[in-house]
């Protein structure tokens, strides 16, 4: 009878602290999904800042998706041989209609989550003079879904963190060090070129010319970034481009309670692919290190950093920014030089103004480092396609305090999403011929005449701005002067003009280019 008693009061309690517990979980969301977003929008309208109504819980998702579809259609009852550089519109076209019906400044939702888009470079100005380092940061609701590509890496970490990882990392991009890459890219491209010279000779002509410059530039960016030599390395380089595919190629609903548990497979798959990248990559440091004590060196930014680090970093933060080089710096570059091939295959005079240059400035000599600030006009033509199609088309932020802008408070927590085509794209700032290839619109002008200098940021904007963008003019130009000294290249009439958003800007239909040898 006793045992009876004290197990139904053993049971009655064990109810009641699940019930509060439960009640707690309830109480927890419902401030989280419900009571937190309705009180930022709130601010958010008492602010000034108006968009398109949001529901519960997709935010805007759906609107953008509809959109998007109805794009798509549009473009299908389009001619595929039109090549048109008015992209804002058909690869954001959520954004483009929003701008026209609430201004170049509004917000959005993404599930939960408020943006304030901003297409104004003024306001940026502004807003990022008047903002400290720490007073914003990177959207936490990016940074749980990219955790496995860049962890606590140079593009993620924050306020201290951020100073201490980018005072020690500047001096591995310094030109010194960069000079001491110059053969290594050369080697990559060679064999590139050789393998098209023997494709060519058996009558094959037509290249998928984004296939080609992507796994190029992969290759480049493993062996700059850590040396992908030996079968650690090679595994490394497989399993980062698994990680992007399996966070990247799916639909995630980013901004949604619970949609991690939506996309649970490919969430799981790249925390394990991850872990096995972080295995590897610890295993090349480690020989790394003990390379070192025995005098070896190694010109890659891995062997820059060991050497002048001393122990400043972790083994795990090591890990980390060896991960941020690859994937900051691969597609990014690769796509750069996939947009230039297509440009310069439909300006054929452009090819010959460059080949003109590269003669003049390299010969038949082998290319060197110190030449390739001579490439001016080259020069010219990277900033027009970088403006044109810039392979990072936005720059987000979190606010981690109220930030002031002319008078209106973005609330701490909110989200700031930069978009740099529609600034690249705006008439008001470049003109009626702002969606015309005219590279020498940057002759003379490192912001290519624009109105505001913050109205073009391909490698973004003030203490954060790539801290690889040397380092990817120096393979942009090696890239080019190899390829045009040797090949003519024009646009396959299977090429289908439909630049995508994908977290970066790409090809639609990948780039089909006819290669003939000079
Ligand atoms: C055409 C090529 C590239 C483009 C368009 C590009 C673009 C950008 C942009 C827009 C940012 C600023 C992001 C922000 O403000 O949130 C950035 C940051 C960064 N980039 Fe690049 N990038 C390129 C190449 C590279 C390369 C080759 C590397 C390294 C090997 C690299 C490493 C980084 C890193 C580590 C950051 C973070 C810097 C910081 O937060 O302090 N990027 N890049």
């Amino acid at each position: 009878m006793d045992q009876l008693l004290v197990m139904s009061r053993f049971g009655y309690m064990f109810i009641n602290v699940l019930v509060l517990v439960l009640s707690l979980m309830f109480l927890k969301l419902l401030l989280r999904c419900w009571i937190l977003p309705v009180r930022a929008q709130k601010k958010l309208r008492e602010n000034g800042f108006s968009g398109p109504p949001p529901s519960f819980p997709l935010g805007n998702l759906n609107d953008m998706k509809k959109l998007k579809t109805a794009m798509v259609m549009v473009e299908k009852s389009k001619s595929s041989t039109i090549i048109n550089h008015d992209i804002h519109s058909t690869a954001l076209p959520h954004f483009a209609l929003w701008q026209q019906q609430y201004g170049k400044v509004f917000v959005y939702w993404l599930g939960i989550e408020p943006f304030v888009y901003v297409a104004d470079p003024e306001f940026l100005s502004i807003m990022s003079k008047g903002v400290l380092g720490k007073s914003w940061g990177k959207p936490n609701v990016f940074k749980k879904d990219r955790e496995p590509m860049f962890g606590t890496g140079l593009v993620m970490v924050e306020g201290d963190d951020w100073t201490r990882h980018r005072h020690i990392i500047t001096p591995a991009f310094a030109p010194i060090n960069l000079k001491a890459m110059t053969s290594m890219m050369v080697e990559s491209i060679s064999n590139m070129l050789d393998r098209w010279a023997i494709q060519i000779n058996s009558g094959n002509h037509e290249f998928d010319m984004e296939n080609e410059i992507i796994g190029t530039a992969g290759e480049i960016i493993a062996k700059t970034s850590f040396g992908v030599k030996g079968e650690n390395g090679a595994q490394v380089l497989k399993n980062l481009r698994a990680v992007q595919f399996a966070l990247f190629n799916s639909n995630r609903y980013v901004g949604v309670p619970f949609s991690n548990i939506l996309a649970y497979k490919q969430t799981l798959k790249a925390r394990e692919l991850g872990k096995e990248i972080d295995g590897l990559l610890l295993s090349i440091i480690n020989e790394r290190k003990r390379s070192l004590v025995e005098g070896d060196d190694h010109h890659d930014l891995l062997g820059m950093l060991l050497k002048a680090d001393k122990g400043k970093f972790t083994a795990t933060e090591l890990v980390d920014e060896c991960k941020t080089f690859f994937f900051a710096g691969h597609e990014t570059t690769a796509l750069a030089l996939t947009w230039t091939f297509m440009l310069l295959a439909i300006h054929p005079e452009w090819q010959d103004t460059l080949r003109d240059e590269i003669r003049q400035v390299i010969g038949d000599s082998e290319i060197e480092y110190n030449k390739l600030a001579g490439l001016k006009k080259m020069s010219w033509v990277m900033n027009e396609v970088l403006r044109l199609y810039p392979p990072a088309p936005n720059a987000q932020r979190q606010a981690r305090k109220d930030i002031e802008v002319n008078g209106r408070v973005i609330p701490n927590g909110t989200n700031i999403w930069i978009d740099v085509v529609a600034m690249h794209h705006d008439p008001e700032l470049w003109g009626d011929d702002v969606n015309e290839f005219k590279p020498e619109r940057f002759d003379g002008s490192l912001h290519g005449g624009c109105k505001n200098k913050m109205g073009f940021m391909p490698f973004g904007f003030g203490g954060r701005m790539c801290i690889g963008r040397n380092l990817t003019t120096m393979e942009y130009k090696i890239v080019l002067s190899l390829v045009l000294s040797r090949f003519e290249i024009s646009v396959s009439p299977g090429y289908r003009h439909s630049p995508k958003y994908m977290l970066s800007l790409r090809p639609g239909y990948g780039l089909p280019l006819i290669v003939r040898p000079l």
